[in-house]
């Protein structure tokens, strides 16, 4: 990541790499592109699902503590086969959206190994949120919100319900994650600059 630019924040607005994971089929590629895509709206379509193959990604600009940043959000495939290829752009990454469908048991019940592979590739520093997406469709859930926020709770990140449908908390994840980051980045940078002049 960049380190926090003085000046120009312009030309040196701050690069957080952010990676999208998860189950197929739980809702990645239609959080990412509600949240980046202003007619995300019009675009959605329950009845059309096109897999992601291999690997996409989106930026967007976000304004935070009045600090310019730019998210770059890496959209992975959740489909077996691409497993290998989508981990592989885990490293590096500062933060993970980890979605599951909370019409699909087999989704939540995967959240544990991605956890596993997110802190194998990107360390056990990295920020995570932990999305059940498709809470519009109610009468047909099968995780009861009270088991995504125990789970999120026993690893220590944030939770929440959300629906790229209807848009249902996607920008206040995204933004909880992203502060989160930058919290922790400007920590790191006080630390590096007081060690740098004890020195
Ligand atoms: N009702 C409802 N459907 C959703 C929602 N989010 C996604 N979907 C639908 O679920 C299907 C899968 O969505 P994608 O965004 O392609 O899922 P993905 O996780 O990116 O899938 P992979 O690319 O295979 O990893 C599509 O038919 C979407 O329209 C949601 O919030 N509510």
């Amino acid at each position: 990541m960049a380190v926090p630019g003085q000046g120009d924040e312009g030309r040196s607005a701050l690069l957080m790499k952010i990676v999208m994971a998860g189950e197929s089929c739980v809702g990645k590629t239609s959080i990412v592109r509600r949240y980046t895509e202003p007619n995300a709206a019009a675009a959605f379509s329950s009845s059309s699902y096109l897999a992601t193959i291999g690997i996409d990604f989106k930026v967007k600009c976000v304004t935070l503590n009045d600090k310019t940043v730019k998210l770059q959000i890496w959209d992975t495939a959740g489909q077996e086969r691409f497993h290998t290829l989508s981990t592989s752009y885990f490293r590096g990454a500062q933060g993970f959206v980890l979605v599951y469908d909370i019409t699909n048991l087999d989704s939540f019940q995967s959240v544990t190994s991605w956890m596993k592979d997110i802190h194998e590739k990107a360390g056990d520093e990295v920020d995570i949120v932990l999305l059940g997406n498709k809470c519009d469709k109610e009468s047909e859930r099968v995780v009861p919100k009270h088991k995504g926020e125990k789970l999120a709770w026993e690893h220590g990140i944030p939770f929440f319900e959300t629906s790229a449908k209807d848009n249902v908390n996607i920008e206040d994840a995204f933004s909880v994650l992203t502060k989160e980051i930058l919290e922790k980045v400007f920590s790191e940078y006080t630390e590096y600059c007081y060690e740098a002049a004890k020195s």
